[in-house]
């Protein structure tokens, strides 16, 4: 039996590459990348051929605290037209949901994180805090200016429409900016907020010079 690699995939979307490109190609995580970088879709690489001719044995597990959901759907699926990765990530209500392009899941059955998850990716997250109920992330800081919050929350406006995922926003005492992030889906947190919430982190902010002399240098 040909040993095959070992590849560290976030979805079933990974194999195949979605996209009616059912060819033997398998994206995913080398170990230098860290899980923040990965959850931009930053550090990955794509293998081609990752599986040998003829038959094969396949090992899939879901990890420690893996979702079962992510991993069980690539286990029952048969290869089909745009791999096996499409069918699967169908039966995770990826493909269903085409509004939602994160992680590839935004319905009821979007996998919630593990506590032990939720704490780990937070902690790659330093603009961010976790809700006492577990349940959301949330972002707050003083802008220079009410048209620098509205510009602020403008781009993360922009960014949530186009990544079909979005935070609930507020501003309070006209520049007191908060952003909330969840997954509405499941009332909780899913690999989505986590993207979604990097993502916002390089949006570029005018802070209250103020609030930053307090709160120390924003990357
Ligand atoms: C139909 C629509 O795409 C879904 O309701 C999306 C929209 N944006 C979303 N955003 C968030 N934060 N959670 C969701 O469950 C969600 N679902």
């Amino acid at each position: 039996m040909l040993a095959t690699g070992r590849y560290h995939i976030d979805c079933a979307e990974r194999i195949g590459i979605p996209g009616g490109d059912a060819t033997n190609k398998i994206q995913h995580k080398p170990l230098t990348t860290l899980p923040a970088q990965a959850m931009l879709d930053e550090g990955l690489e794509v293998t081609e051929n990752f599986l040998p001719d003829g038959p094969v044995t396949i090992g899939i597990t879901s990890g420690a605290s893996g979702p079962r959901t992510a991993a069980l759907p690539a286990m029952e699926e048969k290869p089909a037209e745009g791999g096996l990765a499409v069918k699967a990530a169908a039966r995770v209500g990826a493909v269903q949901d085409k509004s939602c392009k994160i992680g590839g899941c935004c319905g009821k059955d979007t996998p919630g994180l593990s506590r032990e998850e939720v704490l780990e990716r937070i902690s790659s997250l330093p603009n961010w805090t976790l809700s006492p109920d577990g349940a959301s992330i949330s972002r707050c800081f003083v802008a220079k200016n009410w048209a620098a919050a509205m510009n602020f929350l403008n781009e993360v406006s922009t960014l949530a429409e186009s990544e079909g995922h979005h935070p609930d926003v507020h501003i309070t005492s006209y520049r007191n900016v908060r952003v909330d992030l969840s997954t509405h889906a499941i009332g909780g947190l899913s690999l989505p907020d986590f993207v979604l919430a990097a993502k916002v982190d390089e949006i570029k902010v005018e802070y209250s010079p103020k609030w930053l002399k307090e709160h120390g240098p924003r990357e």
